[in-house]
């Protein structure tokens, strides 16, 4: 195992920290570069290789950016390391599955548009998942050559989180995304999010992804035929890699309480001094938030979308959680069944 050719890929000292003496000299680290549902792309110091999920069985669910532990002479995958980050969402639709959409990411560039879709509930949605996810979120506001007040829009920005960092950019211009070259670098693993038509693929492009990108794979789909399927990890420019999967681009709220606690740390401590330690803030005697809207140390705005985004989150982890239970339930009832039938065989269970 050679860090140092493995650092390209995002190998980090905290993975060498998981791996026991033998394992080092056994086996070898392979990170997921795209996951097809019945096929797995992975990179690893000998370069890429496409495994069937059965393989990878003993590693559980994977996401793009996942290591993994692979046998060297079977390639059979031994076990998945530790997450350092992991972005979930929930399932598009009715469905309500949490779908893992990106490992180990360090930075999560949040993508907004200095025109009009600057939104800044939109904006906290988004950190509110890079805070519960583990990951660095950095504001991108795109088409900064398209408004006059560029610089408004980043103070704004920048006020919706403690420490945040703001940049505009036109994401056209490479010299201009440069500024973001630090996020980008050796070892380092970035991911874009935002709404359709901000600028993803085109600071992707300036970040030097496009030029870049290795080409797709060519796989079975379900009739025989052959289909060529994008990649999901690109390397950029300035040494580092990018994440881009569909799923990425369709972030929604997954149970994200602490997250969005995170974003809104102003309230959570205003709050602490309301009477009630179950306040709503919204008529009740004491209440300190309100006190702070009508003194104006607090923007009404703030606390209406913290309190929205509170009952997304909610109502979501709701809903897993009764998928989660349902599924456990059905699972029983199965196994019931299966041992009913072998008691009356007579087999031994
Ligand atoms: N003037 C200007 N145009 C930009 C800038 N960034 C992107 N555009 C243009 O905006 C349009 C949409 O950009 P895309 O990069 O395709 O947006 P996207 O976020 O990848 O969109 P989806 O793929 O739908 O998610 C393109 O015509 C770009 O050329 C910018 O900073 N300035
Ligand atoms: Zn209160």
């Amino acid at each position: 195992m050679d860090p140092l050719v493995l650092s390209t890929l995002g190998w980090k000292p905290c993975f060498s920290l998981q791996l026991t003496a033998e394992e080092s000299s056994s086996l070898a680290p392979a990170r997921v570069a795209a996951h097809y549902g019945s096929q797995i792309v992975l990179w690893s110091e000998t370069g890429e290789i496409a495994l069937p999920q059965s393989l990878l069985a003993a590693c559980g669910d994977l996401a793009v950016g996942d290591w993994v532990l692979l046998a060297v002479d079977t390639h059979r995958g031994v076990r998945r390391l530790e997450r350092e980050s992991l972005v979930t969402r929930k399932a598009a639709g009715s469905k309500a599955e949490l779908q893992l959409i990106g490992a180990n990411i360090d930075t999560l560039f949040i993508v907004s548009s200095c025109n009009h879709d600057f939104n800044t509930a939109r904006l906290e949605r988004y950190l509110a998942v890079a805070a519960e996810s583990h990951v660095n979120p950095v504001v991108v506001l795109t088409k900064s050559d398209l408004c006059d007040v560029p610089d408004q829009l980043r103070q704004q920005a920048g006020r919706l989180m403690s420490g945040l960092v703001v940049e505009t950019v036109d994401a056209r211009d490479p010299a201009e995304t440069q500024t973001l070259a630090h996020w980008c670098r050796h070892g380092q693993t970035v991911a874009l999010v935002g709404s359709s038509g901000v600028g993803k693929s085109t600071l992707a492009m300036s970040l030097g992804a496009g030029r870049i990108a290795t080409q797709g794979i060519r796989e079975d789909d379900s009739k025989g035929r052959h289909t060529t399927t994008a990649r999901s990890i690109h390397r950029l420019q300035a040494g580092g890699l990018l994440i881009d999967t569909p799923g990425m681009r369709e972030l929604q709220l997954t149970a994200c309480e602490q997250g969005i606690d995170e974003v809104f740390d102003e309230i959570v401590a205003i709050a602490t001094e309301c009477r009630f330690h179950d306040c709503a803030h919204q008529d009740e005697p004491g209440c300190a938030v309100q006190a702070a809207i009508e003194s104006g140390r607090l923007d009404a705005r703030r606390l209406a979308s913290y309190q929205k985004l509170q009952s997304e989150q909610a109502r979501n982890a709701q809903s897993l959680r009764e998928q989660r239970q349902q599924s456990r339930k059905q699972g029983k009832f199965y196994k019931s069944v299966i041992q009913a039938k072998r008691r009356r065989r007579g087999d031994r269970y």
